[in-house]
């Protein structure tokens, strides 16, 4: 069984609205959404990986701020250790590439899009964590 490790970035804006991203059309997380980011490369710390993932996806250069937590979920075909950080835009903004569509929404709103089973936990995070 595979096993990936992953890094996700949690985006706010100044209205405490969180960046959600749709997955593309295939594969066992087909259209799910997620929190963009992606595997952890060999030699790379969690926080490189992130800025590499958004530099790719979304064209942004962005910061890792604080730590949020870490999922472990099994999939059918693999199995994920995720990461997860709130992070900002530095320069640019997110100009999507690999992601079919995007949302700014609010905590309280959250549950309201059809996320990979691994975001679930996350979610539930950032859904307490309401100001
Ligand atoms: N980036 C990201 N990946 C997630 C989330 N939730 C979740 O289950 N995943 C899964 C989907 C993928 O299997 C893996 C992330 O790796 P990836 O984004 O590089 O994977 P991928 O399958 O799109 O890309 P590839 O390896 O085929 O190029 O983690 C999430 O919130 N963000």
């Amino acid at each position: 069984m595979k096993h990936y490790e992953v890094v996700a970035a949690v985006f706010t804006d100044e209205q405490d609205r969180i960046y959600c991203a749709r997955r593309k059309n295939d594969g066992e997380l087909a259209s799910k959404w997620e929190f963009p980011g992606g595997k952890i490369e060999a030699g790379e710390t969690s926080e490189e990986a992130l800025i590499r993932e958004i530099k790719e996806e979304l064209s942004a250069d962005i910061e890792v701020l604080d730590y949020i937590t870490t999922v472990n979920h099994q999939y059918t075909s693999f199995k994920l250790t995720m990461h997860a950080y709130y992070t900002k835009i530095k320069k640019g903004n997110l100009v999507l590439s690999e992601h079919t569509g995007e949302k700014w929404l609010k905590r309280k709103d959250l549950m309201t899009l059809d996320w990979a089973p691994a975001d679930i936990p996350i979610v539930e995070i950032l859904m307490k964590n309401m100001g």
